[in-house]
């Protein structure tokens, strides 16, 4: 029995993937949260042939607790996207309110359940719900995760178009957070070799493309919003590995923005001093079971990290200080 809810389960992210969840066998009971439209896209939903019990939820009558009840995955797509010309950061402003108080409802109705957050900016919102867990003692950094996964399935379509492979057989790490410079690729540990002459400049615009493939298609929809549809694949594919590992499956392991205790940070070395970094995770029955180190790097992949840092502690404190800021 998998209990998965989507909060912000009506948007353009939500949709698709509650689609792509209840089309999953693994997923027995599914609840659909949003401030909007959710009895209509469960009513939808609900219709597909497949085992889980599909139900929507509104704030009205503490739809957030009655969604939550129970819940083993609870993967979060609320919020505002972007527009072309803003930052990820820039949707702080209204997307932190909006996920501490899904933070809240979770830690009070459901604090074991996993949490996959992927409303952006990721690097701040996952603190965020770190904090609102911990004020309600019940953080568990084993059960908390960054959805990082667009920039890895990014990464193998472009590498597979390069290399000519099948971009679904090609893993790639895609390490430190999830906003431009803070996306590091390690592209020399891609399953499928770049060839020793695609350097220099070629790599550099692979590295760049990897690192801004959101704003490729914030532009291409020109005002309409971000990537909805690869979210959704991305999201899906992450919550289905997080449920795999919970129910036993072994040696699964995927990039992820999870806390670093003091122990993970030295494991992951290369520098990396923060407290929150997108890493290769293998998980497990209780979440993450190991985080692992970056490996060996290249020169180049060293600077990336080391360029990544600053931004990432800007972000890290940013959503910690939102949460414990004394209020005036
Ligand atoms: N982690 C990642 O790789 C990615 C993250 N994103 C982020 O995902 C978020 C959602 O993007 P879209 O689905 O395109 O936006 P959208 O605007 O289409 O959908 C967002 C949904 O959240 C709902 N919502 C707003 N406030 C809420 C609340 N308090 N409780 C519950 N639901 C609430 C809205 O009603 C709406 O249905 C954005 O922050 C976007 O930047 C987008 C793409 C990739
Ligand atoms: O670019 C955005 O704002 C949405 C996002 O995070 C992505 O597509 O990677």
């Amino acid at each position: 029995m998998v209990k998965a809810v989507v909060l912000g389960a009506a948007g353009g992210i939500g949709q698709p993937l509650s689609l792509l969840l209840k089309a999953s066998p693994l997923v027995s009971a599914l609840a659909l949260y949003d401030i909007v439209n959710t009895p209509g896209v469960a009513a939808d939903l609900s219709h597909i042939a497949t085992p889980s019990k599909t139900e929507g939820f509104l704030p009205p009558d503490d739809g957030l607790a009655k969604a939550l009840t129970g819940a083993d995955v609870v993967v979060i797509p609320a919020g505002v996207p972007r527009k072309p010309g803003m930052t990820r950061d820039d949707l702080f402003k209204i997307n932190a309110g909006i996920v501490r108080d899904l933070a809240t409802g979770i830690a009070k109705t459901c604090p074991k359940a996993f949490v996959l957050v992927i409303s952006n900016p990721v690097n701040s919102t996952v603190p965020i719900v770190a904090e609102v867990l911990k004020k309600h003692s019940v953080f568990d950094p084993k059960r908390l995760f960054g959805v990082t996964t667009l920039d890895v399935v990014r990464a193998s379509t472009f590498v597979g178009e390069i290399t000519k492979t099948d971009p679904q057989q090609v893993v790639i790490p895609v390490v430190g957070g999830h906003s431009g410079v803070t996306i590091v690729p390690l592209l020399s540990q891609s399953s499928a070799p770049l060839p020793s002459s695609f350097a220099g400049a070629e790599l550099d615009a692979l590295i760049h493309r990897i690192q801004f493939g959101g704003d490729e298609v914030v532009k291409a929809k020109d005002g309409a919003g971000s990537a909805t549809l690869s979210m959704a694949y991305a999201g899906a594919e992450f919550a289905l590995k997080v449920i795999r590992a919970a129910k036993g499956e072994k040696g699964i392991i995927a990039p992820t923005y999870v806390y670093l205790d003091d122990a993970a940070k030295s494991l992951v070395g290369n520098g990396v001093d923060v407290d929150f970094f997108s890493t290769n995770v293998e998980l497990g029955p209780d979440g993450v079971k190991e985080i692992k180190s970056l490996g060996s790097l290249t020169d180049k992949e060293k600077a990336l990290v080391a360029a990544a840092i600053p931004e990432l502690k800007t972000n890290i404190e940013k959503g910690v200080a939102f949460i414990n800021a004394p209020k005036l």
